[in-house]
């Protein structure tokens, strides 16, 4: 009911946003940009620039924010959907335009952004929406930008905003932007996202943790059984993060309560995805949480 809802939401407001364009006598340049969840995350490392090294498998998931670009006198941004604290100025779709616009003699933009990845959740929303950005207006102003081009333009605005330029399941070390294959298939699996009423911080997270190197690399972790998992895939921020908000770990264990062959945090959290065997329905987690199923 709610993906429907969700659904026939995104639907109308591509819609509203081509309609606009039109109105405008502009082709419509629309981006869905996908969330991500962390299959296993290792903290490393503690770098000499403030930042951590990790190693962690990105994986792409079906819970998508829209953007548009319009020609226009000015540059502006409108937001929709949820809210995002801070000030509109600072969201990192003007950035990712400026940092292009240092480069490109681009005209001014009207960005439209309909928010609907949760923020503070660890699946990476806002460096989606820059990355995305960056690949619209790169397709818009024939700016012949690679993606090894993009890439580097969007690790200068965040750590895992690289990834979103592939967009494809990978295996990231380093700050989370340096990227090697990896063969890894949900598709036949109901994955369910459970974003309960909390923010985390990613830079506190961060700060929660001890870095050490794992026994065994996700790199071979990755390749056992999904029924192994459960086992043997971790991730680190789960220890500090649990302590805080012990309401996340009563959801990990409820996904698993629920059969569940394997469920984690996402990145930093507060997210808690599952993958199961086949569809299931959460009314439970649903009195409190927000659910996503099949993403
Ligand atoms: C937790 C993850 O979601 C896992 O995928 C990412 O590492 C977070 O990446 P991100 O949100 O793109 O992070 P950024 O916006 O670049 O950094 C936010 C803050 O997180 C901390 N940070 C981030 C990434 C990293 N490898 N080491 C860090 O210590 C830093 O304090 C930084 O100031
Ligand atoms: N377009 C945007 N979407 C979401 N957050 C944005 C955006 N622009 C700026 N921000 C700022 O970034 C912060 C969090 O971003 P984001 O949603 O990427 O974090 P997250 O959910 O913790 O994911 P991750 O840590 O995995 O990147 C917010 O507090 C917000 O102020």
């Amino acid at each position: 009911m709610f993906k429907s809802f969700l659904f026939f939401g995104l639907q109308s407001a591509s819609f509203v946003l081509i309609y606009v364009s039109l109105s405008y006598n502009q082709k419509p340049m629309l981006a869905f940009a996908n969330a991500k969840i962390n299959l296993g995350l290792h903290v490393t490392g503690k770098r000499a620039d403030g930042y951590h090294n990790l190693e962690t498998i990105f994986y792409p998931v079906k819970i998508y924010d829209v953007i548009e670009t319009l020609d226009a006198e000015v540059l502006s941004c409108t937001i929709r959907g949820t809210d995002i604290p801070g000030d509109t100025k600072d969201n990192i779709c003007l950035r990712a335009y400026h940092l292009l616009k240092n480069d490109f003699d681009l005209p001014p933009q009207h960005l439209c952004l309909l928010k609907n990845i949760p923020i503070g959740a660890g699946l990476g929303g806002g460096s989606a929406d820059a990355a995305f950005l960056i690949k619209l207006l790169n397709e818009k102003f024939r700016l012949s930008l690679s993606n090894e081009q993009m890439e580097d333009y969007a690790r200068k605005l965040g750590a895992d905003c690289a990834f979103f330029i592939r967009n494809e399941a990978v295996y990231a070390e380093g700050k989370g932007d340096e990227f090697s294959e990896v063969s890894i298939d949900l598709n036949e699996y109901f994955l369910v996202l459970v974003k309960p009423g909390i923010h985390v911080s990613t830079a506190e997270a961060y700060d929660g943790i001890k870095p050490a190197l794992p026994v065994t690399s996700l790199k071979d972790l990755i390749h056992l059984p999904l029924s192994d998992w459960k086992a043997e895939l971790k991730n680190d921020f789960e220890a500090s993060v649990f302590l805080k908000y012990p309401e996340i770990e009563n959801i990990k264990n409820n996904l698993y309560h629920n059969g569940a062959i394997y469920a984690s945090m996402s990145g930093s959290g507060s997210c808690v995805y599952a993958i199961f065997k086949s569809a299931v329905k959460l009314p439970e987690l649903e009195r409190t949480n927000k659910v996503f199923y099949n993403v």
